[in-house]
């Protein structure tokens, strides 16, 4: 992968790679001068999230693979949002395809056993995590396309829901939608809030409670996705919408998306810390646990 971008960060923390790659990630870096080291992101090679970028057309196609599913572990999540802000600090790049390189799926969604038998730490980065990204990919600077080529349940959609336009594939058994309730879990107000924004009030508050999954038509009619096309032509459907978003001037429409979208990242920017501790005593219930594990044993059982 060609991706060159410089991080400045603190010397101290050369001890740990993968804590400092996070750190600088998440940008908790020291300001420059501050004593850091410059070292080239290009050195760690990225597993979870492939970059192919096309500087001549001034995009990339980012791609997750975390096979056998593309949940959103840990390592996934911070490999995203370090990938996403190298694109961010690359001249060259204006947009950016978001798709996935496992068969038949978008994303599953969070990972469950990130949730599931862990101590309130773990729950609390990973909590961190999961906020870090979706600030990240809501208020991006970049044009952001989905090309979602499989099932996209929960987090998936999520992440789809970030972007300014959504292309699904058209096979039937690939459904999208914020899925929690069905797990005996609820989504947080920040995932209602960007459905909100996207299909509006009543169809948001019919999906959420009955956590419906939509097949591609049915994401269509409600607004869900913005184009529904044969499997073989999402990315290239994709790389199209992007070039014709591409074509306003960047200033113009980065403050425009920022003035639309801002408000509402801002509702969990000034709760972050009651956010994740919120996260950190719901999961840790006993109650939900037991739901979780039944979930996923359900979830294996379906194979055997
Ligand atoms: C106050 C705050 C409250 C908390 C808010 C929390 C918000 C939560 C958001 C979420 O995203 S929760 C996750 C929701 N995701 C789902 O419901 C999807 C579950 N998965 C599926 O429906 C299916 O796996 C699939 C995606 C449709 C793919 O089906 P397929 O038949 O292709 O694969 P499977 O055999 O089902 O799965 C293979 C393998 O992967 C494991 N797995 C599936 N999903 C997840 C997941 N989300 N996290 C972790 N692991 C997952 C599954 O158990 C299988 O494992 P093995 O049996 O191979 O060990």
């Amino acid at each position: 992968m060609a991706l060159t971008a410089v991080i400045r960060v603190p010397s101290r923390a050369l001890l740990r790679p993968w804590a400092r790659l996070r750190d600088a990630a998440l940008g908790w870096i020291e300001p420059a001068g501050g004593g850091g080291v410059e070292v080239s992101a290009q050195r760690f090679a990225s597993q979870k999230v492939l970059v192919e970028p096309d500087p001549a057309a001034g995009v990339a196609v980012m791609k997750f693979k975390n096979p056998p599913v593309n949940s959103l572990s840990l390592e996934l999540l911070t490999e995203l949002v370090i990938s996403l802000e190298k694109l961010e600090n690359d001249k060259t790049v204006r947009g950016v395809v978001l798709t996935s390189d496992c068969p038949g799926i978008f994303s599953a969604g969070l990972d469950l056993t990130e949730m599931c038998g862990r101590n309130p730490a773990h729950y609390a980065e990973y909590w961190k995590a999961v906020q870090e990204m979706w600030l990240r990919l809501y208020l991006s600077n970049l044009v952001l396309v989905a090309a979602i080529n499989g099932a996209s349940p929960a987090g998936g959609c999520l992440i789809a829901l970030t972007c300014d336009y959504r292309v699904m594939a058209d096979n039937p058994k690939y459904c999208i939608g914020l899925n929690e309730t069905l797990l005996g879990i609820v989504a947080p107000f920040w995932f209602k809030d960007n459905l909100v924004n996207t299909i509006g009030h009543r169809a948001s508050e019919r999906a959420l409670q009955l956590g419906l999954l939509f097949p591609p038509t049915e994401a269509l009619q409600v607004g869900m996705v913005d184009k529904v096309v044969p499997k073989d032509q999402v990315q290239s459907t994709a790389l199209s919408v992007l070039a014709q978003w591409m074509a306003i001037p960047d200033h113009a429409r980065q403050l425009t998306k920022n003035m639309m979208r801002k408000p509402t990242a801002d509702r969990l920017l000034k709760q972050r810390d009651a956010d994740i501790q919120n996260f950190v005593s719901f999961i840790s219930r006993d109650s939900i646990q037991k739901s979780l594990q039944m979930y996923l044993e359900k979830l294996k059982q379906k194979k055997g």
